[in-house]
């Protein structure tokens, strides 16, 4: 979008004086992450194929009883590539299409996992109120077409593929969910994970076409790592952050939806502050462009009806452990993010601060079961 700032990370390398740079950095960002050596095939190809690729790194230091536990993983950011009254058809084979060309560059990078935008096989359009033809963009997590497109590079590359779909339940009436497909790197479906918490905010419509999930906070094991999915307004709720990390996830992935007036100031703390929280990696991952739709809706507040949801900002990253993150990916252009991270230095961080031992969960479920009660009373002493 004209006026955009591409990215702030290129911002501070263009104005903040280099004496002053790795300072800036290090406040920031933790230090600056290792940039990784990206074969020249992949460089190209992306420069061909019009996106942004970024390489960095985290290490962890090396133990005597475990060997380093090196995982790659991509974070594919994206523009819808057609308008979106164009048929459902075609929209979605585009998206195919680019998801495509965007994977055989993280294949060539070295990704073992690859986690795609929240709802990528569509336009984010719950902002509209308007069922149809949203809702025709809706398919079998287990073995609808996207699916099946996504075990096929599963298998072809090796490569554990989560894919966020707007899901249709064909077993429980139809039903419409948020979901996350995970692929095994076997091209086998592992399971999927919805979205727990539903946005009731600006014009995020979502509660018009499906309701809070309904399977919890499911982890699984990859042979690469084991991993969790918490879908876009999760990324809000540290407690739901909590229970993926207590299941035992070590990466949670956080793929999403959302625009710059809403949340782009919570956008480099929650999923940061989550890492650090759960001794773990996180890796929120956002679209990019304004998408644009023929017919204008109103946001309910009294202002004019429009034609869009906002510009969504891309800026995705991964956050590690011990509080460091790597730059964002651009906030306009389609983009892959590959991280390499040694998956030991999870335990390591934890065994210096010790959240997991130092967190007083028993107290906080007793008191949680009793505030979910409608009688509850607060604690508050009064003089
Ligand atoms: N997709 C979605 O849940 N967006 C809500 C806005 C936000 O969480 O920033």
């Amino acid at each position: 979008m004209a006026g955009e700032l591409p990215s702030v990370e290129a911002c501070l390398e263009r104005y903040i004086p280099a004496s002053d740079l790795a300072d800036v950095k290090r406040i920031l960002y933790g230090g600056e992450a290792r940039k990784l050596n990206l074969p020249d095939a992949a460089v190209s190809a992306a420069q061909e194929r019009d996106f942004e690729l970024l390489g960095y790194g985290f290490d962890a230091a090396p133990e005597q009883l475990r060997r380093p536990r090196i995982v790659r993983v991509g974070l594919v950011q994206n523009k819808i590539p057609l308008p979106t009254d164009t048929a459902v058809a075609v929209q979605v084979a585009a998206l195919h299409k680019r998801i495509e060309e965007i994977v055989e560059v993280a294949a060539m990078c070295g990704v073992n996992i690859v986690c795609f935008q929240e709802a990528w096989t569509m336009p984010f359009a719950f902002c509209t109120r308007e069922k149809l033809p949203w809702t025709e963009f809706a398919e079998s997590a287990e073995d609808g077409p996207t699916t099946k497109f996504c075990q096929e590079l599963a298998k072809k590359y090796n490569m554990v593929v989560i894919s966020p779909i707007l899901e249709r339940d064909e077993i429980h009436g139809g039903t419409l969910w948020n979901a996350a497909v995970v692929i095994s790197n076997s091209g086998a479906v592992l399971g999927k994970s919805r979205k727990n918490h539903i946005p009731r905010v600006g014009d995020f419509n979502e509660s018009t076409y499906y309701m809070e999930g309904n399977t919890g906070h499911p982890v699984f094991q990859t042979q690469f790592g084991t991993i969790a999915v918490n879908i876009c307004y999760g990324r809000h709720h540290p407690l739901n952050w909590l229970m993926y990390s207590m299941n035992g996830a070590e990466i949670i992935f956080n793929p999403s939806a959302t625009i710059g007036t809403l949340s782009e100031s919570l956008w480099p703390i929650e999923a940061r502050n989550a890492a650090i929280a759960n001794h773990c990696f996180t890796c929120p991952i956002n679209r990019v462009g304004t998408e644009y739709y023929k017919n204008a809706f109103t946001s309910g507040d009294g202002g004019k009806a429009h034609h869009d949801l906002g510009h969504f900002y891309g800026s995705s990253y991964v956050a590690a452990p011990d509080g460091s993150r790597t730059p964002g990916l651009s906030r306009i252009y389609d983009g892959l993010l590959v991280v390499e991270m040694d998956l030991n230095l999870c335990r390591q961080v934890s065994d210096i601060w010790n959240f997991k031992m130092t967190g007083r969960y028993e107290m906080y479920a007793k008191k949680l079961t009793e505030a979910v009660q409608p009688y509850f009373t607060p604690n508050i002493i009064r003089e």
